[in-house]
């Protein structure tokens, strides 16, 4: 696929962030178009945690800017971007395990607010109401990413792959443009990883442009329609699954990094 930096959804332009002396991201540029799934790759310690909360508004870069639809969105609060369309994943899950599954995908109603999530753990009148109007749009939610049946179960029972697929529908609820997710497959065994392939090349293919943090190399093989690669904070190439495989550059990080077979899909 060509591609069209005038059709952007999301342009990173020269980000950076120190921390002290190290620079733990230095002048990375790429962008994402919709329907489009791009990965971030790279070594551990290479910068790409670090590059997702710059683009999510949780660390404000030093430098360079983010766009996301042509509008500097650069360090604004992440529930100000979920407002613009920008909604994230974490690494360490970030469910609530005493409530029901059905009750965690409502809480994807309120990313865009800043307080009344801790109002709805509290019960208050004013948040029971706002629950049962976001109560239909998270069974559907739910139903899209397979846990329509699990609704009333207390989430700390589920399996971690749909733990997992639930913090994905939340991040859906508020109709993102594009979805930034870290380590979706991180604990998952074969058969959740391929769930939540799937789940992620539907959430594509309806239009939405999904950023990736990975470190199952074979799943990002897979389903990425381009790979940035990081080393040392710095883009050291992008392209193609391909393409980006064969590239020495990428081969000599992986090969000076701990798990040299990390590349190899
Ligand atoms: N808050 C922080 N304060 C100081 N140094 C930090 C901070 N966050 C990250 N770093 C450093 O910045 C560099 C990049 O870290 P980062 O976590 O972004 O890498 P990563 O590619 O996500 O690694 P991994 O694959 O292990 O998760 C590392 O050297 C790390 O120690």
């Amino acid at each position: 696929m060509t591609r069209d930096s005038n059709r952007a959804l999301l342009s990173v332009e020269g980000l950076g962030i120190s921390f002290g002396g190290l620079k733990a991201v230095h002048d990375v540029s790429f962008t994402v178009q919709p329907g489009e799934i791009v990965s971030v790759i790279g070594p551990n310690g290479a910068g790409k945690t670090t590059l997702f909360n710059m683009i999510s508004g949780i660390y404000q870069p030093g430098l360079g800017k983010v766009r996301l639809a042509g509008e500097d969105v650069t360090g604004i609060e992440p529930h100000l971007l979920a407002q613009r369309g920008m909604s994230r994943t974490f690494q360490n899950l970030q469910i609530f395990q005493s409530m029901t599954v059905l009750e965690n995908a409502v809480t994807g109603y309120h990313l865009a607010e800043r307080g009344p999530v801790l109002a709805d753990l509290l019960g208050l009148a004013s948040s029971r109401r706002r629950a049962r109007a976001s109560d239909e749009g998270a069974r559907k939610l739910l139903a899209r990413v397979g846990l329509e049946r699990a609704a009333e179960r207390e989430a700390g029972n589920l399996s971690y792959g749909s733990l997992k697929r639930l913090e994905i529908a939340r991040a859906l609820a508020l109709n993102p443009k594009i979805l930034l997710l870290d380590e979706p497959a991180a604990g998952c065994n074969a058969v959740e990883t391929e769930e939540i392939d799937l789940l992620i090349a539907e959430v594509a293919a309806s239009g939405v442009a999904i950023l990736l943090v990975e470190h199952d190399m074979k799943m990002v093989m897979r389903i990425s329609s381009h790979i940035v690669v990081l080393d040392h904070g710095e883009k050291i190439a992008e392209g193609e699954p391909a393409t980006v495989s064969q590239n020495p550059a990428v081969i000599a990080a992986y090969l000076g990094a701990e798990e040299p077979e990390a590349v190899t899909c």
